[in-house]
């Protein structure tokens, strides 16, 4: 699997996945909207961090994921957090990640209780199952926070 998703570290391989790593912390600061003519997204702020570190009070946050992926034509990818997180009281929340979508993408962080979150630290696990489809991803994210 590691083969189809591009440059990951060995330390990221996982029996069933890969592990995502953390890039930026934001806190979303203006409103947003889903309509049925299309979705605008909030305007967000980047958490500062300390050295590094991300030292988080209870709170949602968006976090942007440091590793580049591509969802392999035949596939469907599903994020997991890690559960370390769980046992720290926090949550990941994802959504489906299809097939041919490349980019380095971004989910809702829910905090519970206080956390330190260092940047580059392992929050998530991807696993791909094959699945059919009809097209590949061509979507307003394709291609994002990619320099
Ligand atoms: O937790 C997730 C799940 C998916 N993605 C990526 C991969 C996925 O292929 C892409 C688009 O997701 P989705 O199809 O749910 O986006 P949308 O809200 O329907 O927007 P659009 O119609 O512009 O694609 O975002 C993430 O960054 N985070």
């Amino acid at each position: 699997m590691a083969d189809h998703l591009g440059s990951v570290a060995s330390e990221q391989v996982q029996p069933n996945g890969v592990d995502l790593t953390l890039d930026t912390v934001f806190k979303q600061v203006s409103p947003g909207r889903i309509g049925t003519d299309g979705k605008e997204i909030g305007e967000r702020e980047e958490v500062a961090a300390d050295d590094g570190v991300y030292r988080l009070p209870p709170g949602g946050y968006v976090v942007r994921y440091a590793d580049r992926i591509r969802i392999p034509e035949g596939h469907i990818g599903f994020l997991y957090p890690r559960s370390s997180l769980l046992r720290n009281s926090c949550m990941l929340d994802t959504a489906v990640w299809d097939a041919g979508y490349e980019g380095r993408g971004e989910g809702l962080l829910e905090v519970y209780h206080d956390i330190e979150l260092e940047t580059g630290a392992r929050i998530a696990q991807l696993v791909l199952a094959e699945a059919d489809h009809e097209g590949t991803y061509d979507g307003s994210y394709h291609g994002e926070n990619i320099e």
